[in-house]
């Protein structure tokens, strides 16, 4: 057929990092791709397990999300041939419908004559995933600081920092899938004064230090009681694992995103063999199964490649 193939490769993400709720997001080395060309009939291909189930019409969202961008781009909404793969697991807290949108948007741009540029494009994923923070990663790669602006149609105010030298993660993945909408609504409406400064003191303190690279603070910047403590009761091990991991050998620790995923902070491989073998110890108390991962952060964020078809 000799038409143009975008293939996109997005990088994972991390939110929140403890108490930068909505607000910080890290990129991990775990991508999902989205090839996208134009077709004469709309065909998606999913690509393994991971998946398995999502609907391979145009109510996928990977479909919904290209054709709403050719729309607000004032285009033709165009029958497309869509392949996604994944690395990531869905609804862990890694990300993965952060991902999907902004894999879609960047290959849909693309195929468009990209008439958004990366700015707008954060925009337009800030508003269909509803926080900058895990969209801000995969987008831009590295550590990501946004908030919403004032006004809709202003763009995202954020800040890109370089992960800091050194930070390694260890990943908790338990075997159960916790939807981010489920995981929200647990949360209160209304948060008490000390509590909103505690997250006001600790979110500054984790950014300044990422930003100085100061691993050695991140212990005590990482806590949270806007989010953690409510989650706590959907997610089996991570109250011990909060309490824990620092007398552990981690840096830090937090819940990834909405969970259930947890994740600890390292910086040496004896940190990390006696980090797996606390957060061992803690999930077979739980009874849960999950598997861990070591992963770096990704620094370049959504790449484009374009191929024919
Ligand atoms: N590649 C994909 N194609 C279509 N939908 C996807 C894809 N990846 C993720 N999703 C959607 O995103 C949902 C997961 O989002 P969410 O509950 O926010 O969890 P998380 O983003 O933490 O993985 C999935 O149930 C699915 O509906
Ligand atoms: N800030 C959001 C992040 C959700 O991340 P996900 O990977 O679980 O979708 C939140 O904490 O709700």
């Amino acid at each position: 057929m000799n038409r143009p193939l975008v293939r996109v490769t997005v990088p994972a993400s991390t939110a929140n990092l403890g108490p930068g709720f909505d607000a910080v997001g890290m990129a991990f080395q775990l991508y999902s791709t989205v090839e996208m060309a134009l077709s004469e009939t709309t065909e998606i291909v999913l690509i393994g397990e991971e998946l398995e189930g999502l609907p391979a019409d145009k109510g996928n969202l990977l479909y919904q999300v290209a054709a709403g961008l050719f729309a607000e781009a004032g285009l033709p909404v165009p029958e497309l041939y869509i392949r996604a793969t994944t690395e990531a697991p869905l609804t862990r807290g890694l990300g993965s419908s952060a991902a999907a949108i902004v894999g879609a948007l960047v290959a849909a741009n693309k195929l468009a004559g990209e008439p958004f540029d990366r700015e707008r494009l954060f925009a337009i994923a800030t508003r269909l995933e509803g926080h900058p923070d895990n969209v801000g990663a995969s987008l831009f790669g590295g550590i990501v600081v946004a908030t919403m602006p004032e006004r809709d149609e202003e763009p995202i105010p954020y800040v890109r920092l370089a992960p800091p030298e050194g930070l390694h993660t260890l990943v908790i993945i338990p075997d159960y899938p916790l939807s981010t909408e489920k995981a929200r609504h647990v949360l209160p409406d209304v948060y008490s004064k000390p509590d909103v400064i505690y997250n006001v003191g600790h979110s500054s303190l984790l950014v300044a230090a990422l930003a100085q690279g100061r691993l050695d603070l991140l212990g005590q910047a990482m806590g949270d009681r806007l989010h953690q403590p409510y989650r706590a009761a959907l997610v089996p091990g991570l109250r011990e694992i909060l309490d824990g991991a620092s007398r552990n050998g981690a840096l830090g620790a937090a819940l990834s995103g909405a969970g259930p995923t947890m994740l600890c902070f390292y910086s040496t491989d004896a940190e990390r063999e006696k980090l797996q073998a606390f957060v061992d110890s803690v999930m077979q108390k739980h009874g849960v199964s999950y598997r861990t991962m070591r992963l770096r952060p990704d620094e370049h964020g959504a790449q484009v490649t374009i191929s024919t078809r």
